[in-house]
């Protein structure tokens, strides 16, 4: 693990109806004494019920995407600002699920960052290769690329975290090597650091990707490992916690 502080932080998808949100009062009881940041991000329609329950507990709750606006003729979608009032800490931008489903592209994943950041949310922004790109050896180049065209200017450690999700690795129950995982996110932090300054070294590096509370002691113990984005293994929290105990 590296000298930041982890998180951990569960990616709901669009899974999950009011009746799941007993899985939030579990992890508000099971994270007491935590020794990492941890965060769930629920459907929209969960946010403010969610960030009820978790109250003062230090469970953040966030969305998974949001416009670049504050308001205005978009319908379907939610602004940053919205998430805040709802009790949100946080968004996710740049989900390859969005990138691939909805075009997302670097340009417009950055104005959403800089959404997330008007609104005073903390920032989960997510890079990845395609299996097409690993097997050109482009990996690299490719986070490389993603970096420079979606991480805004001014990023700070307090207002970005970078999660580093292989996209043939995202429910797929695969995982790159713990070598090919450090590889990556060492690749991250020297770009974030040549490009705005030593203290970009706190920005904190997520790897997310078919972690699971079995893989999870091996991948989050890396050097250049500051926690984990973690998709279907969020939905109960019997087994987030297990990921949750691997970090601290
Ligand atoms: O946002 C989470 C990731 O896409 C990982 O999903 P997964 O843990 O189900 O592979």
């Amino acid at each position: 693990m590296a000298v930041n502080r982890p998180l951990i932080a569960g990616n709901w998808k669009m899974n999950g109806v009011r009746a799941n949100l007993a899985e939030i009062d579990a992890l508000v009881a099971g994270i007491a004494g935590a020794d990492c940041d941890v965060a769930i991000c629920p459907p929209a329609t969960l946010i403010s019920e969610a960030a009820g329950r978790a109250g003062d507990s230090g469970l953040m709750i966030g969305g998974q995407d949001c416009h670049t606006a504050a308001n205005g003729a978009h319908t379907g979608d939610t602004a940053a600002e919205m998430i805040a009032d709802a009790g949100g800490k946080l968004v996710i931008v740049g989900h390859s699920e969005r990138r691939a489903d909805h075009g997302e592209g670097d340009a417009l994943v950055r104005a959403k960052a800089e959404a997330g950041w008007r609104a005073g949310l903390l920032v989960i922004l997510c890079v990845g290769e395609t299996e097409a790109h690993r097997r050109a050896d482009q990996t690299l180049d490719v986070l490389s690329q993603q970096l420079a065209g979606s991480v805004p200017d001014g990023a700070t450690a307090d207002k970005l975290v970078v999660a580093y999700e292989p996209v043939w690795a995202i429910g797929t129950g695969l995982t790159p090597s713990n070598d090919d995982i450090q590889a990556a996110h060492a690749h991250i932090r020297g770009e974030l650091v040549a490009r705005l300054g030593p203290e970009a070294a706190g920005i904190r590096l997520l790897y997310g990707g078919s972690v699971k509370p079995g893989n999870a002691s091996e991948i989050l113990p890396l050097p250049d490992v500051d926690g984990a984005l973690v998709g279907g293994a969020s939905l109960k929290a019997a087994d987030f916690l297990g990921i949750i105990a691997a970090a601290g």
